[in-house]
Order: structure tokens, then C-alpha cells, then sequence
């Protein structure tokens, strides 16, 4: 196990009602579009009647992985796919996904964005039973575990889901292949995002909506949280899961402040208006004279427009993005992470030398890109940088898990805001606050997680999680 939790992946599930169909190249392309949910590395399992289960799994970003020669190979009328951003277990290919293994006689195969917290004990439980594990990620404790519904307890594939979500703690937004049938579950609290949408004869389930319209499919809905989708007689099949006493949802807020794409939109919430709300509710908190509004792209750029709008101050472009470079944040190391901000910002220099600029980023997790940012900016000379933040201090690990690292690292869980300030040589620092990102998203508090930023998190945690992984003041 590595030392460090991560997270957010992408996942797809394509079943088409034309048996002769090949839907490998349709998740591809749906992958494509979730790229930026993970870029360490990418599969596709697909099913074919005559010649069983096909797989293929690289490390590296989509366009690295599948040629048209793999894709070609993957034949069949079913399938899943998976861009990974490691959580639970190194970047290697033994741990990509779709993890597969045998199951009733056929096969299983997986594609899990989230983190499951007790999958320490879980994994420990299943190898003192004799299960010998491939990998070291949780994603293979979730296979193990239906595996033993199934064969040991006799248990339907519904009722053996339903037996395994009871036992996992955390957060999973899950496309399941076994032997030729699709099922899409999504966790009782909603953190992962997971729709379903129709497509001539295919359905198609994906973690963000834009990953429907790259291949033009109709979105349909979000699948419940809770719920267990598959898919019989050209229909959506539901089965809903014992959530227990007093079920709560628990959506990931961070998806609306940096992860997801602008124009995706999860559970009703439309991500490029959550970030237009965020720029607007940080003018009304923080509202500064100054010449120009300068977003740090790319996820930061509508939150811009947002202020700029508010506060009739021009928007302008700043700072140069190569769009070579991926997303610094969920790169594995801290070197790469550094390195990266310099490869892909650049300032223009001729829009920042003299102005009084707000700069604006979505978030400050460790601070890597803001102190390699500033001082690039600052090379350009401006009069005042004022910088805004649009989520509040990141002052907790996540769990569940967007790679936030461990508390030692979270400049917001060391610093406080004024010490952040003056490291980063700012004339003014403004966090957006909790109370005014809930409005910006628009969705009853209760309903959200928050864990991050305000340590109130909507599962228990295993004792050795924090004790090991996590510092703790
Ligand atoms: O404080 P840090 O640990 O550096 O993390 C925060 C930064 O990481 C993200 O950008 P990223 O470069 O990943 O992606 P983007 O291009 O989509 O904004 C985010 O938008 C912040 O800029
Ligand atoms: N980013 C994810 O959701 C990754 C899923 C899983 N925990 C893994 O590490 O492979
Ligand atoms: S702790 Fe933060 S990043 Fe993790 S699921 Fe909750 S809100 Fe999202
Ligand atoms: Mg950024």
C-alpha cells in the first residue's frame, strides 16, 4: 500500500441490443472525454458471445494505450472501460483497471472510481480465506468480495451486490462486466457522480455527462445513489439497496470546484454555472478594485468570468496554458507535480506588467502550483496581485479520495490564511467561504460532502487509516 491516498477515476459501461455490434471504439471515445478524471492509466474489458471476454490495459493516457489495432481486438456488444488516477495502490499496470478475474464459470470484470476505506481489513479477511490477490488495490477487494456472495453464499448477482456494498465503507461508482451483462452501481451516498444515457440501441453509463454527448448519446438520468442499474430488453432495470435506517447523501462538493469538466453536470447541478456562482459569490465577499480578472487555467476560467461579470472588471487571459500538460494536481510524485506548473503556465507578460490583477484559482490543496505560479506572475511585473480562492481552506485529507495527500502537506491544515499570504507574497489572500460555496452549488448543505473543509466526514474511519496513513495534530 502506498503512503499516500488518491483519487477519481473515470468509468464507462456501454450494452448495446445489436449483437454484431463492437462498442470498444464508443468507449474509447467516452474514456476520451473523462481523460481528465485520470491520466495514469486506461482499459477496456469487452464481452463477445463467440469468443468470450477481451481485455486490454495500458499505462499512460488513453491515446497512448489503444492504437486502433487493440481497439479492433476488443469485439463485442458489451464493455467497460476505466481512466485511473491511483488511490488505493501504486501507478502500475498491475493495478490498472478493469480489474478482471474468473467468476461462475466465466468471468468478472470491473471499472471503480472511488476509495474504499475498510479495504485493508476486507482484503485481509478474504486472503485469510484463501483468495490470493493480483493487485494491491481496493478495486480487487470488491471483486473478491461478490466473488464469495456468490460462490460461497449462493447468492444471486443482485443480492450478491447488495451483500457487498453492506460490508464497504467509502465511496464507489462502479461498471461490472460478468459474463456478458452490465450492471452499474453507484454508492448509498452519492459521493462519485454515475449516469446512464440512451444511444440508438446502446446504453451507456459514464461519471460525467460529457462523456455522453462525445458520442452523442441522449443522457437519461443520474443513476440513484444506492442503486444497482442493468439492462434487459432495451430497458434501464433498477434494483435499489438496503441503505439502512436514515440514509444520507454525501455528494462530493470538490467535483463542482475543480474535478469534474465544466460542462458536465452531476445530479441536476450544472458544473459551469457552480463555478460562474463561485466567481460571483467571491466578488461579494471580496470585492477589490483592480484593472484586470485572471483565471488559473484551465478549471478556474469560469469562476473568473463569474467575478468579472459581477463586478464589471475586464476578464483577461493572463497566463498561458500548454495544453500538452495534464492536470498537475493528480500527478503522482511532488517533483512532477513542480516541475509540471512552470512546463504548462506561462504569463503574458505584456497583460499583467503594471495592472492591479485578481487572480483567481479554483482551489489551494498543497499550494505546489500557487507558489510556482506566483513567482512566475510576479516575474511579469504587476502593481498588486490580489489572489481568490474558489474553495475554502483545504484543511483535512480526503478519504474517499481525492488525492489531498496527508495533513502534513495541506498548506491550509499548517498556515493560516494570513502566514499563506505572506508566503506567497500577495497583497491580498481570500478563501471563498463554506457557506458561500454551498450557495454557489446550490444543494442543501446536508446533502454535500464537506469532509475536507470542515472535517465533518459522512462515514466512519478505520482507526489505522488515520493512525498509519495520516498525520493527526
Ligand atoms: O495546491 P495544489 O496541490 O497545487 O493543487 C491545486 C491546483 O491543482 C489544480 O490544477 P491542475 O493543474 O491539476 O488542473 P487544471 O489545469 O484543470 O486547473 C487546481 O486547479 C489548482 O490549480
Ligand atoms: N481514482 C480512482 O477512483 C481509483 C480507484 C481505485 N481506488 C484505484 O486506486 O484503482
Ligand atoms: S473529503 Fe473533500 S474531496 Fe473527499 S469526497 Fe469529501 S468533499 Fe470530496
Ligand atoms: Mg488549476
Amino acid at each position: 500500500m502506498q503512503d499516500e491516498l488518491q483519487d477519481k477515476c473515470g468509468v464507462v459501461g456501454i450494452h448495446s441490443e445489436n449483437e454484431s455490434k463492437d462498442v470498444s471504439s464508443f468507449i474509447y471515445y467516452c474514456l476520451f472525454a473523462l481523460q481528465h478524471r485520470g491520466q495514469e492509466s486506461a482499459g477496456i474489458a469487452t464481452y463477445n458471445l463467440d469468443k468470450g471476454l477481451n481485455y486490454y490495459c495500458g499505462m499512460g493516457l488513453i491515446s497512448d494505450v489503444f492504437k486502433d489495432y487493440e481497439i479492433n481486438h476488443l469485439s463485442g456488444n458489451v464493455g467497460i472501460g476505466h481512466v485511473r488516477y491511483s488511490t488505493t495502490g501504486q501507478s502500475k499496470l498491475e493495478n490498472s483497471q478493469p480489474f478482471v478475474t474468473d467468476f461462475d464459470n466465466g468471468f468478472i470484470a470491473m471499472a471503480h472510481n472511488g476509495d474504499i476505506v475498510n479495504s485493508r481489513e476486507l482484503r485481509d479477511e478474504l486472503i485469510e480465506e484463501g483468495y490470493s490477490f493480483k493487485s494491491n488495490t481496493d478495486s480487487e477487494v470488491i471483486c473478491y468480495l461478490l466473488k464469495r456472495e456468490h460462490h460461497d453464499n449462493q447468492k444471486d448477482i443482485l443480492e450478491s451486490i447488495e451483500a457487498v456494498c453492506k460490508q464497504l465503507v467509502g465511496s464507489y461508482a462502479l461498471t461490472i462486466l460478468i459474463n456478458g451483462e452490465l450492471y452499474a452501481v453507484r454508492d448509498p451516498m452519492g459521493m462519485k457522480p454515475l449516469a446512464v444515457a440512451k444511444r440508438k440501441d446502446d446504453f451507456v453509463v459514464a461519471s460525467e455527462t460529457v462523456a455522453f454527448d462525445v458520442i452523442n448519446a441522449k443522457y437519461i438520468r443520474d443513476i440513484e445513489p444506492g442503486e444497482v442499474v442493468y439492462f434487459e430488453n432495451n430497458e434501464i432495470n433498477s434494483y435499489m439497496l438496503d441503505k439502512g435506517e436514515e440514509p444520507y447523501l454525501a455528494h462530493c462538493m470538490f467535483e463542482y470546484v475543480y474535478f469534474a469538466r465544466p460542462d458536465s453536470t452531476i445530479d441536476g447541478v450544472n458544473v459551469y454555472q457552480t463555478r460562474l456562482n463561485i466567481g460571483e459569490q467571491l466578488h461579494k465577499l471580496y470585492p477589490i478594485d483592480a484593472d484586470v480578472v485572471i483565471p488559473v487555467p484551465d478549471s478556474s476560467i469560469p469562476a473568473a468570468i463569474g467575478y468579472s461579470r459581477a463586478s464589471g472588471i475586464p476578464y483577461g487571459e493572463g497566463l498561458i496554458k500548454n495544453r500538452y500538460v495534464g492536470r498537475t494536481f493528480i500527478m503522482p510524485t511532488q517533483e512532477e507535480r513542480e516541475l509540471a506548473v512552470r512546463l504548462k503556465l506561462n504569463p503574458i507578460k505584456e497583460a499583467i506588467k503594471g495592472k492591479r490583477i485578481i487572480l483567481i484559482d479554483d482551489s489551494i490543496v498543497r499550494g505546489t502550483t500557487s507558489q510556482q505560479l506566483l513567482e512566475l506572475v510576479k516575474e511579469a511585473e504587476p502593481k498588486e496581485i490580489h489572489f481568490l480562492v474558489g474553495c475554502p481552506p483545504v484543511i483535512s485529507p480526503c478519504f474517499y479520495g481525492v488525492a489531498m495527500a496527508t495533513k502534513k502537506e495541506l498548506i491550509a491544515a499548517n498556515y493560516s490564511v494570513e502566514e499563506i499570504r505572506e508566503q506567497l507574497d500577495v497583497d491580498s489572500l481570500g478563501y471563498i467561504t463554506l457557506e458561500a460555496l454551498v450557495d454557489a452549488i446550490g444543494m442543501p448543505k446536508e446533502d454535500l460532502c464537506l469532509g475536507c473543509i470542515n472535517e465533518k466526514y459522512p462515514t466512519e474511519l478505520p482507526e489505522d487509516i488515520e493512525a498509519e496513513t495520516y498525520y493527526k495534530p
